[in-house]
């Protein structure tokens, strides 16, 4: 008889995630495994795979158990890998809470971008410290079906594109019709954000992300948004010592990013866990092939 696998299953506006905890990294969790989990028919569905796993348990993070006990294994529902996942910090972090692990207030948490500093209110909203935007230089353009675009290369440790349009619908569907993007200027691909303003600080973004196509949400990119808003509004705290803070509508409900007087950003939402339960192994291994 096979032993299932724990599963719980979350979100922070509604990015979900399927969080597999694995504090000893005994889980294997091959492209294939992860495309499976997140198979919003024949799976459980979601955005991507949080798989929870002590620092020290895990090659990648080892060098970062001393300052970050849990390491955040992040994969895209494609089953690809990425650098950096803002919402699913969040989450990570609620699930920490969740089960015991951490007590409200700051934590660490080790991500394949570097340590990331959580805080978990009292009232429920989870801020994460999501570091600098990077933005090189050079034009970048995207385009869906007959729109083309100009964009913002901002990079959060992951990289996007931020287009400014003229009305969110003209991103068109985007899940048929994903935008194209110069492999050029992003050999490793690229998430993508259209935005609107919705009035001063204030804006709304649809996203089409690397590995998982439209999601509801992305906090690295609501914080691409909002530096790329900033830069174009002509505020640059690094430059006037002032922060800026934009509220960044997105599908599934509001983020608050702000890029303090030294360049740092936070980025704050609520995250939630919704269920939680048994994989069958035998269904995984044999979904995984
Ligand atoms: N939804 C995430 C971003 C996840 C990674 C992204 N798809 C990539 O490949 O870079 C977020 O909340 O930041």
């Amino acid at each position: 008889m096979s032993t299932g696998i724990a599963f719980l299953k979350g979100h922070g506006t509604e990015n979900d995630f399927v969080i597999v905890p694995d504090p000893e990294n005994a889980v294997e969790l091959s492209p294939a495994a992860v495309a499976a989990l997140c198979d919003r028919r024949a799976g459980i569905g979601g955005d991507g795979v949080l798989h929870v796993v002590r620092s020290a348990a895990h090659p990648e993070a080892r060098a970062m158990a001393a300052d970050a006990e849990w390491f955040m294994d992040y994969r895209n529902g494609d089953g690809s890998v990425a650098e950096m996942c803002g919402n699913g910090v969040r989450v990570f972090a609620r699930y920490l809470r969740h089960a015991g692990l951490v007590a409200e207030g700051d934590l660490a948490v080790a991500t394949r971008g570097g340590v990331k500093s959580v805080h978990i209110a009292k009232d429920g909203d989870i801020t994460v410290g999501m570091g600098r935007a990077r933005l090189p230089e050079g034009d970048v353009a995207v385009s869906v079906g007959p729109h083309v675009w100009p964009a913002r290369n901002v990079n959060m440790g992951n990289p996007h594109a931020v287009a400014f349009v003229d009305d969110l619908a003209d991103a068109g569907d985007l899940l048929s019709a994903p935008p194209f993007h110069p492999a050029a200027a992003y050999p490793d691909g690229v998430n993508v954000e259209f935005v609107v303003d919705r009035g001063p600080g204030h804006v709304a973004m649809r996203v089409h992300e690397r590995g998982s196509g439209e999601t509801r949400s992305c906090g690295t990119g609501a914080c691409a948004v909002a530096v790329a808003a900033a830069r174009r509004d002509g505020a640059d705290p690094a430059v006037t010592g002032t922060p800026v803070t934009y509220r960044v509508d997105v599908l599934g409900g509001t983020l608050v990013i702000t890029e303090r007087a030294d360049g740092e950003i936070e980025m704050t939402g609520p995250a939630v866990i919704v269920a939680e339960g048994e994989i069958d192994r035998e269904w995984l291994e044999t979904a995984a092939g």
